[in-house]
């Protein structure tokens, strides 16, 4: 397993965000994290990379329980929703940034790091756009300057908070599928996505978080249902199989 998150508890604010949440994500998995606004995946999320303290419960990655910052971002990569731009810096240079863990303390990054730097620019078609300021980037062009840092960062899991919200279709589908092919490749990826007809299309496996709680875990078709799909996310939807693919119909909303 190598992302195991077991009976974790997070207070924030005097309330309990998250209760009682079992996770483990597999090496090699795609992994989607869904539920309705403010049922507590960011925050999920957020205690992988340590930026939220449980209350209670473990979280392992790679094997590991406790390890400090700079031994995590060699091993855990992740993107948030704030892509909000505020240094002068270049794409290129934020790219850069995922080599920093990987890097001695008073080292310059060598032709190997560069050509990290230019595989991660390429991989999410930013090569173009690799000498320009970030403040200058649109929503979808920062979001995928954040994924390649990420990239460039080589984990061996990584953690995308909603990656596809800023980007059009073309770009939706094509950091999915880049996702799925380092999947295959060995890494693990955890993400959350609103639109769960990209989550049901991606996804090897999914968990439902709902009020802080799991609701439900496991490959797209066993956990979607229509009873699930009403109660949790509030709409009339199937799932149906379209040549052996599972895809998913929302035909209204309920009550
Ligand atoms: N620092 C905080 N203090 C108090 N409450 C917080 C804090 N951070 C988050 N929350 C609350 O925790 C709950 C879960 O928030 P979280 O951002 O994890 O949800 P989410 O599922 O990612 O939502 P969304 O889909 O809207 O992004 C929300 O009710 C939110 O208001």
């Amino acid at each position: 397993m190598s992302l195991r998150v077991s009976g974790v508890q997070v207070q924030l604010g005097g309330r309990a965000v998250l209760s009682d949440v079992d996770v483990d994500v597999r090496a090699g998995e795609v992994f989607g994290l869904v539920g309705p606004n403010g049922s507590g995946k960011t925050t999920l999320l957020r205690t992988l990379y340590r930026a939220v303290q449980p209350a209670a419960g473990t979280v392992e990655v790679a094997g590991v329980a406790a390890a400090g910052r700079r031994q995590l971002a060699r091993v855990l990569a992740a993107t948030t929703q704030e892509t909000e731009a505020r240094a002068a810096l270049t794409v290129r240079e934020v790219v850069s940034q995922g080599r920093i863990p990987h890097l001695g303390l008073l080292d310059r990054m060598g032709a190997a790091d560069h050509a990290i730097v230019d595989d991660a620019l390429r991989a999410t078609s930013l090569l173009a756009e690799a000498e320009r300021d970030v403040r200058l980037l649109s929503g979808g062009e920062r979001q995928r300057t954040s994924i390649a840092r990420a990239l460039a960062q080589q984990p061996q899991v990584l953690v995308l908070d909603e990656p596809t919200n800023h980007l059009d279709l073309r770009h939706q589908y094509g950091v999915l599928a880049l996702l799925r092919e380092l999947a295959a490749g060995g890494l693990t990826v955890l993400l959350t996505l609103h639109d769960l007809r990209l989550a049901v299309e991606f996804c090897d496996r999914l968990a439902v978080l709902d009020s802080g709680r799991i609701a439900a875990t496991g490959a797209p078709a066993e956990v979607l249902d229509e009873r699930l799909l009403a109660d949790v996310f509030g709409v009339e939807a199937h799932l149906a199989d379209h040549n052996g693919r599972p895809t998913l119909t929302i035909t209204g909303v309920t009550g």
